[in-house]
């Protein structure tokens, strides 16, 4: 497990398909909402608005699997792994676990469950507590949760560090005598430490120098793969997912906009923020030789008052009257596989190979282009 050298190798495509179609969900949420109160007012403080930070999301996790969960920054996808844990209260929606609603259980209701669903945090150095070892760090879910493994807590710390990839004798040791890297392997062996079901992941790797980010996703991976742990992992941009989701799900201002398989996600994405953000990833990062070239015009509007209809209308190149009235639902499009699922009223063509002109949707970026490149890129918009 401690071998780092390897490359991070893809999971198995087909895994969605390979799904015993009686396969109940680990984890199933519908129509999860958390909206922010915005306080204003003087002397007496009256909730004035409310930030619509998730805004009716509906997924399902796989036991085993990892689902990917991507959008820029402000969509949503911290506040959705917060609420997973339960660490946020959700304001509308359910949370089922197992089969169970868990979206209002309280915290003794939530006790047997606690240790199944753990999280993993973007800041390596803000969540370790700096004056504890990492032997108290690590074995501190056990000890909270009352478990007693067979040889001992510190026994079965040692074991973890060594399945993190850490030397088992810096049990004694204090996080900042540790890399980002190391850090966040510590983040992990505490995360593993009650061999979770699910581990909610958000941004694990963003913090960390470029160099050391695929050494960390091959260690989750392993761990994913080796325990037989479900993973949501959260991400801003779809090419680290690539390499560790069975399934991606895209978030748009509070919402799920598509979501797939990696295979139908990466070649046959029909939303057009999808292919945008497919757009963004680098040309190494994906098989085509020759892809579409778009560029995303300004940054997500604000979450507190949403645009009507589609939310990506303000920013879409497609968007016609409609867009503007009718939310469009997630669904299943012609020719899209099972689970394939988009919410657009005029949807992509399921391809990324390069169009006739390049969408250069922000003109600041496009005169940058031009100038380095003798005017190639055509505005479209
Ligand atoms: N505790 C909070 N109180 C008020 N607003 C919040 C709170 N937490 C998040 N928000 C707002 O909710 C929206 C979604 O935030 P969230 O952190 O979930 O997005 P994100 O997609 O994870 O972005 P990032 O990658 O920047 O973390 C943002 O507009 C954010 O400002």
């Amino acid at each position: 497990m401690s071998d780092n050298s390897k490359t991070t190798t893809a999971v198995a495509d087909t895994f969605p398909q390979q799904r015993d179609g009686d396969t109940a969900p680990l984890l199933k949420v519908s129509g999860l909402s958390k909206y922010f109160p915005i306080k204003g007012g003087f002397p007496i403080k009256r909730t004035v608005g409310h930030v619509k930070a998730v805004d009716g999301v509906d997924f399902e996790v796989y036991p085993g699997e990892s689902l990917g969960l991507v959008g820029e920054s402000g969509c949503g996808k911290s506040t959705t792994g917060r609420l997973l844990t339960r660490l946020y209260e959700p304001t509308q929606g359910t949370i089922e676990y197992r089969g169970q609603d868990i979206t209002r259980a309280n915290r003794r209701q939530l006790a047997p469950i606690r240790s199944e669903i753990q999280m993993i945090f973007q800041d390596p150095y803000a969540s370790l507590n700096p004056r504890q070892t990492v032997g108290t760090i690590i074995s501190g879910p056990m000890e909270i949760n009352g478990i007693n493994p067979p040889g001992g807590r510190e026994k079965r710390v040692r074991e973890l560090l060594e399945i993190v990839g850490l030397n088992p004798e810096h049990y004694n040791r204090f996080p900042h005598e540790f890399s980002g890297g190391q850090r966040q392997r510590i983040g992990v062996a505490r995360a593993v430490a009650l061999e979770p079901k699910l581990i909610v992941a958000d941004e694990p790797v963003s913090a960390l120098d470029v160099s050391i980010q695929a050494q960390v996703v091959n260690l989750l991976q392993e761990v994913q793969r080796e325990m037989g742990i479900a993973f949501v992992f959260i991400a801003h941009d779809l090419a680290i997912v690539r390499h560790f989701s069975q399934r991606v799900a895209v978030m748009y201002l509070g919402k799920v906009v598509e979501i797939a398989d990696r295979d139908s996600l990466y070649n046959r994405p029909r939303h057009p923020y999808t292919h945008a953000l497919l757009s963004a990833v680098p040309e190494a990062d994906l098989d085509v030789a020759k892809r579409e070239r778009i560029r995303l015009e300004g940054d997500v509007p604000s979450p507190i008052s949403p645009p009507s209809g589609c939310r990506f209308r303000t920013r879409c190149w497609k968007a016609q009257d409609k867009c503007a009235t009718e939310e469009p639902p997630l669904v299943r499009l012609s020719g899209n596989r099972e689970g394939h699922l988009t919410a657009c009223h005029f949807p992509e063509a399921g391809t990324t190979e390069a169009r006739d002109a390049d969408i250069v949707m922000d003109q600041g970026l496009k005169a940058l282009e031009d100038d380095a490149d003798g005017g190639a890129a055509v505005s479209k918009s």
